[in-house]
């Protein structure tokens, strides 16, 4: 569950009851990410966090260790049909240079126009072989952003 919302504390355990098995906040949205973190795995569920176009990514850093995704927004929260914004990618090179192994999401604007940035650039480091043995057929427009 991606949840663009205020006082994320409060529906965390609404959602476990729910049956999600992710749970992901925005760093922007509470004073405690430890905290919330530390209830999400509590409540039996995976750990995202969020940040909006004009978060540093210096601001996930301390937490990516214990995060099992991070989100990159590509637009501003709001609504949808808004423009990607291209220059968000360096943010997710950063990630997947400092935190190989994490799972990585963008949010907004993404299309068949567009995904391709998103991979061309989480492809960048040594992944690029990988992804054209295994899914040859995407070429550059692969969308898996997982390692
Ligand atoms: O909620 C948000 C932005 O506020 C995003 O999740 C958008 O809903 C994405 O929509 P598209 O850009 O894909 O149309």
């Amino acid at each position: 569950m991606h949840m663009m919302v205020s006082r994320p504390e409060q529906w965390v355990k609404p959602m476990a009851v729910a049956g999600a098995n992710q749970y992901t906040f925005h760093l922007e949205a509470t004073e405690n990410p430890g905290a919330l973190i530390k209830d999400i795995r509590e409540n039996g569920m995976k750990v995202g966090l969020a940040i909006k176009p004009g978060t540093t990514v210096e601001y996930l850093a301390p937490w990516a260790n214990q995060i099992d995704m991070a989100l990159v927004m590509t637009v501003e929260p709001g609504f949808g049909g808004q423009k990607f914004m291209e220059d968000m990618m360096p943010k997710v090179h950063w990630l997947r240079t400092q935190f190989p192994s994490l799972d990585i999401e963008v949010d907004g604007g993404v299309g068949p126009d567009t995904i391709h940035r998103c991979a061309e650039v989480r492809l960048s480091l040594s992944f690029r072989p990988w992804s054209k043995t295994f899914f040859p057929k995407y070429g550059k427009k692969t969308y898996l952003l997982r390692k």
